[in-house]
């Protein structure tokens, strides 16, 4: 069984951040006593307020930041073990695509950089993109792309590898309303069928209590985990959950506890 079909309690541990501390030159704290387990097959979003921290914290999950003190463990390592780049996908608000390169060009962008010919994972290069719905567009430029597509081509490029974890910072932030669900749907869809771990960031309680089956409150000054929300409603979500009663419910604890997160900041 694929760990994400496992309850949650019963789900091998991936990584935990213990304690962890980022203090940026000039002082500012960012995180403090920020601690963390993330387990195989979640589905975690860091839902807080403006400066809490949360883009820290994945910066440090990538390895390309480190932590003033605390640690970043990683289930099957000795705690000092550097991630391999397949370990990671990582998605950011903007797409960050490359505009001269055709679509295809810029999902097989990770394995170029790891020296692998386009001939030997053209295969896994247009399944992503079938995944995703862009198949027909493999010879397009980004230019061509509307912003949801341009969204879904850099997930496609996060997923190529098929990464142990995806890392998500606020990916759908600036779409409109309409393309952001179609969006949410279909990375739950995804998600489905690839069984990836996700750690996503948002600031919408909307978005993390549909897609998330954890979700992790964060406050600010200096930015820490302060409440976990696990919502407990079946995948794969639809539209019939976003109108429900059971998902209303979730929303109103989410955003009572980002109250709470805000009034500690304040
Ligand atoms: N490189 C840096 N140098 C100094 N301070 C920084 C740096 N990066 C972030 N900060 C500060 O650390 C704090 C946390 O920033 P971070 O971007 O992680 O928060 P966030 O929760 O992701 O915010 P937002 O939701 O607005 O993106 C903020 O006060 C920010 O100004």
């Amino acid at each position: 069984m694929t760990p994400f079909r496992q309850p949650l309690g019963q789900r091998p541990e991936l990584l935990r951040m213990a304690q962890v501390e980022k203090t940026f030159h000039g002082g500012v704290i960012a995180l403090r006593n920020m601690n963390l387990t993330v387990n195989e097959g979640d589905f975690v979003s860091l839902l807080g307020p403006s400066g809490c921290g949360k883009s820290t914290a994945l910066k440090l999950v990538t390895g390309l930041m480190q932590p003033t003190s605390g640690r970043i463990d990683w289930a099957g390592e000795d705690g000092a073990g550097e991630k391999g780049a397949g370990d990671l996908g990582v998605v950011f608000q903007e797409p960050t695509l490359m505009p001269w390169a055709r679509v295809m060009d810029n999902v097989y962008l990770p394995f170029r950089i790891r020296g692998v010919p386009f001939a030997e994972v053209r295969d896994e290069v247009l399944e992503v993109l079938r995944l995703v719905g862009l198949e027909k567009f493999q010879r397009a430029f980004p230019r061509e792309l509307s912003g949801g597509m341009k969204m879904r081509v850099s997930i496609a490029r996060a997923l190529v590898t098929k990464p142990r974890l995806i890392l998500m910072d606020e990916p759908f932030a600036a779409l409109d309303e309409i393309t952001r669900f179609k969006l949410n749907n279909d990375l739950l869809a995804l998600r489905e069928k690839i069984g990836c771990t996700v750690i996503f960031v948002t600031h919408s309680v909307f978005e993390s209590v549909f897609l998330s089956d954890r979700v992790v409150v964060m406050a600010a000054r200096p930015g820490r985990v302060i409440e976990e929300l696990t919502v407990d409603a079946p995948y794969r979500r639809s539209e019939a959950f976003r109108t429900s009663a059971e998902y209303a419910r979730y929303c109103r604890l989410a955003s009572n506890a980002l109250h709470r997160a805000t009034g500690e900041a304040a």
